[in-house]
Order: structure tokens, then C-alpha cells, then sequence
């Protein structure tokens, strides 16, 4: 198993958001999380990422407990998360970007040469763009950039923090065709509101509301359910 969470329990301050969540990801799969806003997605996601401690509950990574293991060593130890908003350094051009990902994981086996002209074979518009500036880029750009820097770090499981936010419908189906390319070699969990990436990429769903899973299975089984057919597409 890659990732296992037990009764995870997490918030800001007095407030808890996340109430007890049990998920396992096991080696290949593709796991989309789904949930409508606010329902405490990112939390889930960077509390995994280290990115804010958990209240209680354990977080294992391929055997190990990680419960309070710091960020940048859950990244060196193959869990990396895409955080929403697909940050880059806007300054910087697209292969300086690149350059940045690839340094996160310096002991790599692989040269950082060779790992820029993987992802670029990956992300081939990316190639396209190089000497441009990251902050030109389109929406769609920027996260197949904020995705290839994470691929340059050669993550285990890859976390993926609403990637089709903001995209038009034509370029989610593209970041989708690319989520599937990816999943060939990399375990994913991926937070969505909206249905088509879970629906074109999971191997397994699983519906979080008010900080609690709610339902899981197969994709069929999910998005044929009721209460998620009435919940995300308003019939
Ligand atoms: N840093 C913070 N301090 C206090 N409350 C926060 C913080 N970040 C998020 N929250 C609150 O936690 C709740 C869950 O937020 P979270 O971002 O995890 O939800 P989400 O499911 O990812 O939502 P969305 O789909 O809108 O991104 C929200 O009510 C939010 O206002």
C-alpha cells in the first residue's frame, strides 16, 4: 500500500475540517477525491503534504509513518503534492522553472538533463515555451508547468490539488489524457469539484463532505449514485 490514512483529524485553531477520514491508496491506482467547496479537499491534501500538522490520526508513506515528518522530506521520500493555484516563478522562464524542480530531488538517479527531456516528451507545448516567461504562460500552461516541475522531483504518489480549476472544457480534456500518461508510472490522489478528470482518469473514487468520506468505490458505482449525480450535476 502507498499511502495509508488512518482517522485523520485536522484544522486551523479550534476549528476542525477534516473529521476522522480512513483512505488508502494503494501502488497504481488513481484516486480521485471528490467534493464540493469548502468541504476541506486542500486541507486533506496538505496535511498529507505536511503543509499544516494533523490533530490526530496516523499518515503512512510505503510502510513508514509520517505523521510528523516535515514537508520537504515527505517530497525526498517520493509523496508530492500540486498545490492549487499553479505557482511558478513568473519571472523565470519555462526551462528555469524546470531547472528549479529538478534541484528539489538532487541525490536522483537520473541527471537532471535527462529528467527535463522526460517531462518535456511528457509536457512536448512545455518544450515549445521554454524561453518563455512562466507568468505569460495560459492557465493550462502553468499547471501542465506547476505538474512537470512535480514530475521532476520522481514522485511515488503525486498529489493533485484541483488541476482543472479554472480551465476551459477542451484543455481539461487534455489534462486528463496527460493525468492517464502520467499514471502509467505514478500512483495519483487527486482532489476535484468537478466530475470530468475523476470520470476520464480514477480507478477509484471517493466523495468527501463536511470533512468526511461519504461514499467510495468504482467510478461507475460513484458518479451513477444519487446523491453525487444530484449533488454535481444539479439533477
Ligand atoms: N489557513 C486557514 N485558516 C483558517 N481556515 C481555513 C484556512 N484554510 C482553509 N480554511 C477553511 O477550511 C475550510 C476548508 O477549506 P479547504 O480549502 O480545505 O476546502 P476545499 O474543499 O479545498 O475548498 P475549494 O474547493 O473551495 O478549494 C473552509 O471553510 C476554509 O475557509
Amino acid at each position: 500500500m502507498s499511502l495509508v490514512v488512518k482517522q485523520l483529524v485536522a484544522g486551523y485553531g479550534e476549528r476542525t475540517i477534516i473529521h476522522g477520514i480512513d483512505l488508502e491508496v494503494e501502488q497504481g491506482e488513481v484516486v480521485a477525491v471528490l467534493g464540493t467547496n469548502g468541504v476541506g479537499k486542500s486541507t486533506l491534501l496538505r496535511t498529507l503534504a505536511g503543509l499544516q500538522p494533523a490533530t490526530s490520526g496516523q499518515i503512512r508513506f510505503e510502510g513508514r509513518d509520517i505523521t510528523r515528518t516535515r514537508a520537504h522530506r515527505r517530497v525526498q521520500q517520493g509523496l508530492v503534492l500540486v498545490p492549487e493555484g499553479q505557482q511558478s516563478f513568473p519571472a523565470m522562464s519555462v526551462f528555469e522553472n524546470l531547472e528549479l524542480g529538478a534541484r528539489v530531488r538532487a541525490k536522483s538517479a537520473t541527471d537532471t538533463t535527462d529528467r527535463i527531456a522526460a517531462v518535456i516528451d511528457l509536457f512536448p507545448r512545455l518544450g515549445e515555451r521554454r524561453n518563455q516567461a512562466a507568468g505569460t504562460l495560459s492557465g493550462g500552461e502553468r499547471q501542465m508547468l506547476a505538474i512537470a516541475r512535480a514530475m521532476l522531483t520522481e514522485p511515488s504518489v503525486l498529489m493533485l490539488d484541483e488541476p482543472s480549476q479554472g480551465l476551459a472544457p477542451i484543455i481539461i480534456d487534455q489534462l486528463a489524457e496527460t493525468i492517464n500518461e502520467i499514471a502509467r508510472t505514478t500512483t495519483i490522489l487527486v482532489v476535484e469539484q468537478n466530475l470530468t478528470i475523476p470520470s476520464i482518469c480514477a480507478s477509484r473514487i471517493v466523495v468527501i463532505e463536511e470533512g468526511a468520506i461519504s461514499l467510495g468505490g468504482s467510478p461507475d458505482a460513484v458518479l451513477s449514485d444519487d446523491r453525487v449525480v444530484h449533488a454535481y450535476l444539479g439533477i
